[in-house]
C-alpha cells in the first residue's frame, strides 16, 4: 500500500488515542506466566501485540476476546512444547518470549522478516540464556533462533543494556519462575531505562518482587514465586500519539488526543514536554492533549534515549523549526526495525529537510519555510518511519508519497484513519 500524503494546512478534531502496544505486550505475557484466568480491558489490536496473542496461544494460553477485552488462561512455566514461533517483525516479542522458551525442550524462532527483524543483533540475550544454562543456537546473534531449554538455572547473571533494555525486562519475567534466586547485574550502559519501569510496574501487578536498585542496574529476584491472575486496564500509547500531535504542532491546528495519561510511566510521554519547549501551544489535563498549532515551532536540544519511540515524530517536528535541534543519546536508534538515524535521515533528505546523522545524535536545522517534497519514500519496513514522513508530508509543498505504508499496522493500523478524520489529506492506493 502506498499513502499518498498531500500538503494540508489546517487539523481540527478529537481523537481517541490508541491502546498501549508495549502494556499490552507485557499483560498478554504476564497473563500466559500466571496459573488462572486473567483478564486485559482494551487491548492494542496491532501486528506486534497479536504477534504476542499468537505466540502465547501456541505456547499453551486460552485466550477468548471481544470488542473490549482479552481472557487469558496462563500455562504457567509449563508451557506447550511447540516447535516452532513467529514472532512477525516485533522485537520485544521475540525478546521477551526468547526466556520463556527457555521452558521449553527445543523451539525455532523464524525469520519471516529478513529484512528487519532478521537484521537486529540479540547477543546480549543470548549470553545471558547460555549463562542459565540454556543451549542457543544463532546465526551470528540473529534469527533463525533455536533455543534449547528445559530447566534453566537462576543465579547470578549478567546482561548488556546497551543495545536494547528488552533483554533485561525478558529475564525480569522469566527469573521469577526460576527454583532458585536470581542476582541480574546490567553491563555497560542501560538504554530505554525508563521502560524497565514499565516491567517493573506490571510485574508487581501481577504480585511479583523484585528487588530493583535505585539506577535499575542490579536486581534480586527470589525464585520459586508464581505470577498472580489478574485484571488490567491498558492505557492510551503515547509513542503512536506522538507522532499525532506532531502533526497537529506543524500544521494550523485544533487537536485533542484522548486516554493520554499525566501520571504514565511510558517514557515518550515526554514527547508533550519536547513539544513545549519547541514552543507548541497545547494543555495537558485529565488526561487529554490539546494542541493549538500556529506552524511556528524552535529548535532544542533533547536526551532522546527519554522517549525513544517518539524521538522519528520529534525529529518530524524539528523539521520546521526556527533553529538547529539536536537529538542526543539515540545510538540504539540504530537497531530497530531499521536504521533509524541512517535510513530515516536519508528519506528526510530526500523531502528536503536538512539534517546531519553523528554516531548517536540526529542534528536538524530547521526550516520553517516547510520542506519541497514530491518524491517517493522508502518506508524501511518501519512503522515510526512511515508515521513521521507522514508528518513531514503534511507540511511539504508537493506532498510525499510513502511506498510500503502498510507496515504502519506494526504498531497503528488505524494510524491514517486517524489522521484523515482531523483533516489530513491522505489517500491509500493498493501498489501494484
Ligand atoms: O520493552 C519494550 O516493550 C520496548 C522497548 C524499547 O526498545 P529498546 O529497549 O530496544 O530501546 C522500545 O523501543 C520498543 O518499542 C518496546
Ligand atoms: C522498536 C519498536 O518495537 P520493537 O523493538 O518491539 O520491534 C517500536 O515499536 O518502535
Amino acid at each position: 500500500m502506498k499513502a499518498i500524503v498531500q500538503p494540508t494546512s489546517h487539523l481540527q478534531g478529537e481523537i481517541n488515542a490508541l491502546s498501549s502496544k508495549n502494556y499490552t505486550t507485557r499483560y498478554l505475557l504476564i497473563g500466559a506466566l500466571a496459573n488462572g484466568t486473567s483478564t486485559i480491558y482494551y487491548p492494542a489490536h496491532s501486528e506486534d501485540s497479536d504477534a504476542m496473542r499468537r505466540c502465547v496461544r501456541d505456547l499453551g494460553a486460552i485466550i477468548e476476546e471481544d470488542d473490549e477485552k482479552i481472557v487469558i488462561t496462563g500455562f504457567g512455566k509449563n508451557p506447550k512444547h511447540v516447535n516452532e514461533l513467529n514472532v512477525g517483525n516485533a522485537g520485544a516479542v521475540l525478546r521477551f518470549l526468547m526466556s520463556t522458551a527457555a521452558f521449553c525442550p527445543d523451539v525455532t524462532f523464524v525469520n519471516t522478516y529478513p529484512e528487519s527483524l532478521g537484521k537486529r543483533p540479540h547477543d546480549d540475550l543470548i549470553d545471558t540464556l547460555q549463562q542459565m544454562g540454556v543451549e542457543v543456537q544463532h546465526n551470528n546473534g540473529r534469527l533463525p533462533i533455536t533455543i534449547k531449554g528445559g530447566q534453566p538455572r537462576g543465579g547470578k547473571l549478567t546482561v548488556s543494556g546497551n543495545v536494547s533494555s528488552q533483554f533485561l525486562s525478558s529475564l525480569l519475567f522469566m527469573t521469577p519462575l526460576l527454583e532458585e534466586d536470581s542476582e541480574i547485574e546490567v553491563l555497560h550502559d542501560l538504554k530505554s531505562k525508563i521502560i524497565v519501569g514499565q516491567t517493573l510496574e506490571v510485574l508487581a501487578q501481577a504480585g511479583i518482587v523484585v528487588h530493583a536498585s535505585e539506577d535499575l542496574m542490579h536486581y534480586r529476584i527470589p525464585g520459586g514465586q508464581s505470577y498472580q491472575a489478574k485484571e488490567y486496564v491498558i492505557q492510551g500509547d503515547y509513542p503512536g500519539s506522538a507522532a499525532i500531535l506532531a502533526a497537529a504542532a506543524v500544521t494550523n491546528s485544533d487537536v485533542r488526543v484522548l486516554r493520554l495519561e499525566e501520571n504514565s510511566k511510558q517514557g515518550e510521554k515526554a514527547c508533550v514536554d519536547v513539544l513545549r519547549a519547541m514552543g507548541v501551544n497545547l494543555t495537558h489535563d485529565n488526561g487529554v492533549v490539546h494542541v493549538r498549532g500556529n506552524q511556528r515551532l524552535v529548535a532544542g536540544e533533547f536526551d532522546g534515549d527519554h522517549f525513544t519511540d517518539a524521538v522519528l515524530a520529534m525529529v518530524a517536528a524539528a523539521v520546521f523549526a526556527e533553529g538547529t535541534s539536536r537529538f542526543y543519546n539515540v545510538e540504539n536508534l540504530r537497531y530497530k526495525e531499521c536504521d533509524r538515524i541512517t535510513d530515516y535521515l536519508n528519506e528526510l533528505r530526500k523531502a528536503g529537510a536538512d539534517v546531519e546523522e553523528r554516531q548517536s545524535e540526529i542534528i536538524v536545522h530547521g526550516k520553517p519555510e516547510g520542506v519541497e517534497g514530491g518524491v517517493e519514500i522508502n518506508a524501511h519496513f518501519d512503522h515510526r518511519v512511515i508515521m513521521a514522513l507522514t508528518v513531514v508530508g503534511l507540511r511539504s509543498k508537493q506532498g510525499l508519497t510513502i511506498r510500503d505504508a502498510h507496515h504502519v499496522a506494526k504498531s497503528y493500523p488505524q494510524y491514517f484513519d486517524h489522521l484523515r478524520s482531523i483533516g489530513a489529506q491522505v489517500e491509500l492506493v493498493s501498489e501494484s
